[in-house]
């Protein structure tokens, strides 16, 4: 209901204009994730992350979503583990949200769409010297997706854990940015179980705006890609 719901002219909306499809595009994302055409995949490894808090820099918004920027000038908040080869330097993490709790997710699971969805990206420092090479690399980054839900908190039990679900299953594909430039460089590795936020916190998403200082105010909603053909792609999970 909620794709009936969501209307064209949103996915025709500038950010996505002119990159609706990208030309000869095999790998693209986001996906819906039939979850009985995933294939389990027994040597998938469990995901190991390890972020070190201190070195989170700063917050801004990067006219496609807020974003949260760490130093990774060194392996100190990384990933390794999981389908990957070596381990992966987390450089920034975001989210993609819709105007209401109908929508807002990049990927769906069974045509399941989430309120959010949260981006950690991250790079391989082993094939690449900089996240800028990284992303033209064939399998130069890892976006571990993991999607947000709404609940209604009881404060005394709000705990503000970290920002990944304890539950460890997993789906992973081969796919690409879902922002420019599209490059189909991206591991995804997209979480089972979602997160749950407050509503609170979702509104507050919703008041951040595209535009800047001086411009006619556009809030910054919708900010999510519409689905990609899966074409000659399997999903693989983590668990039976
Ligand atoms: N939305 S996303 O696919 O996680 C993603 C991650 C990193 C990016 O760097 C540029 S540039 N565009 C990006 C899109
Ligand atoms: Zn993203």
């Amino acid at each position: 209901a909620a794709c009936s719901s969501f209307r064209l002219r949103d996915a025709l909306h500038p950010l996505w204009q002119s990159e609706l499809s990208v030309s000869g595009g095999t790998r693209q994302s986001p996906i819906n994730i039939q979850w009985r055409d995933s294939v389990y995949d027994p040597h998938l490894k469990p995901l190991k992350i390890h972020y070190d808090p201190t070195t989170c820099l700063y917050i801004w918004n990067n006219g496609y979503s807020f974003q949260v920027e760490f130093d990774d000038s060194a392996d100190k908040s990384v990933i390794m583990g999981g389908p990957l080869e070596n381990h992966y330097r987390l450089k920034q993490f975001h989210f993609h949200w819709g105007a209401i709790n109908e929508w807002g997710s990049e990927h769906m699971v069974d045509s399941k769409v989430y309120p959010a969805e949260l981006h950690l990206v991250h790079w391989n420092p082993v094939t690449s010297t900089s996240f800028e090479e990284a992303i033209m690399e064939n399998n130069g980054l890892v976006v571990i997706g993991v999607f947000l839900k709404d609940t209604i908190v009881e404060f005394d039990v709000f705990d503000p854990s970290c920002l990944m679900p304890s539950c460890p299953d997993y789906w992973t594909y081969d796919g690409s940015l879902t922002t420019p430039p599209l490059t189909e460089s991206v591991t995804w590795i997209i979480k089972k179980t979602p997160i749950e936020v407050d509503q609170n916190q979702l509104e507050e998403f919703r008041m951040l705006l595209f535009t800047s200082a001086g411009e006619e105010e556009k809030r910054m909603v919708d900010n999510f890609r519409p689905l990609q053909p899966l074409m000659n792609r399997t999903v693989r999970s983590s668990f039976r």
